[in-house]
């Protein structure tokens, strides 16, 4: 077997009947879940749906919560969110390496995010998309096997946006980690993930592998078969005429 497939083989994520509740109300309601090793998953559903919820689970982030169910994740796992999280009176290498070692692969992070030449600067002197990547370089130098991020490029533009679609890209192909994506965005999860999953009343809706060669293009038309199915599942129709 290719190193590759064996890979794949091993459960990085296996959620058995998770169940989570606010104030009586069920979000989560039973969720069964394996990720491979080495996957790349976007999670989309509407707002409100528990897409956070589910992501905060896996992150082992919701202490004090009334909920069950059985949860593995591997040990190293890195959280994005949709803000930088920065340290703003650190410089950027000094987020970077926070609670780890290693000057060097903290650099090497960096470069590789596009960011050499901007280790010394402070978090507010980033753009909004610099600052992303310095988020993406610190979860990197954690050698995470799981990356997790929610609504990472949501308050970026349409074009640093894309920038940050290409990036992540090349990132999890250096990497291998697997990662599952939150958004909003049918198209982002198309590009970007090779299995989309729509959560719909507490559980997993649609589970769908998105089988089209990295990378890709948002004009690929048999990419808009997948986006018309994803679209048909949140409710929302296209107007043709
Ligand atoms: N700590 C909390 N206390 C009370 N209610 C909560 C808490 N966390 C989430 N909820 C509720 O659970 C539901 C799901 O929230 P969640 O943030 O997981 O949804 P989401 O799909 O990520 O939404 P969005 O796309 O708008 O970010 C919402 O109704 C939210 O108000």
């Amino acid at each position: 077997m290719a190193p590759h497939t064996e890979q794949l083989t091993r459960p990085a994520v296996r959620i058995r009947g998770l169940t989570r509740s606010f104030e009586g109300r069920t979000v989560l309601d039973g969720i069964d879940l394996d990720i491979p090793a080495g996957q790349f998953v976007a999670l989309l559903g509407h707002s409100g749906s528990g897409k956070s919820t589910l992501l905060r689970a896996v992150a082992g982030l919701d202490h004090n919560v009334t909920g069950s169910g059985r949860l593995t994740a591997p040990e190293r796992v890195s959280v994005v969110f949709q803000d930088s999280r920065l340290l703003p009176w650190r410089r950027v290498l000094d987020n970077v390496l926070l609670g780890t070692g290693g000057e060097e692969k903290g650099r090497a992070a960096l470069a590789e995010v596009g960011l050499k030449g901007r280790e010394r600067a402070w978090p507010g002197e980033l753009s909004g998309g610099e600052a992303q990547r310095a988020a993406l370089a610190r979860s990197l130098v954690r050698e995470p096997e799981l990356l997790l991020a929610d609504e990472p490029f949501g308050a970026l533009d349409a074009l640093t946006r894309i920038r940050m679609h290409a990036l992540l890209r090349e990132l999890w192909k250096a990497h291998q980690p697997s990662v599952l994506l939150v958004t909003h965005d049918v198209d982002e999860a198309i590009v970007l993930a090779d299995r989309v999953l729509m959560l719909d009343q507490g559980r997993i809706g649609l589970d769908l592998t998105i089988d089209r060669p990295h990378p890709r293009s948002y004009r690929d038309p048999l990419l808009g078969e997948y986006r018309e199915r994803l679209l048909a599942a949140l409710g929302v129709t296209e107007d043709a005429s």
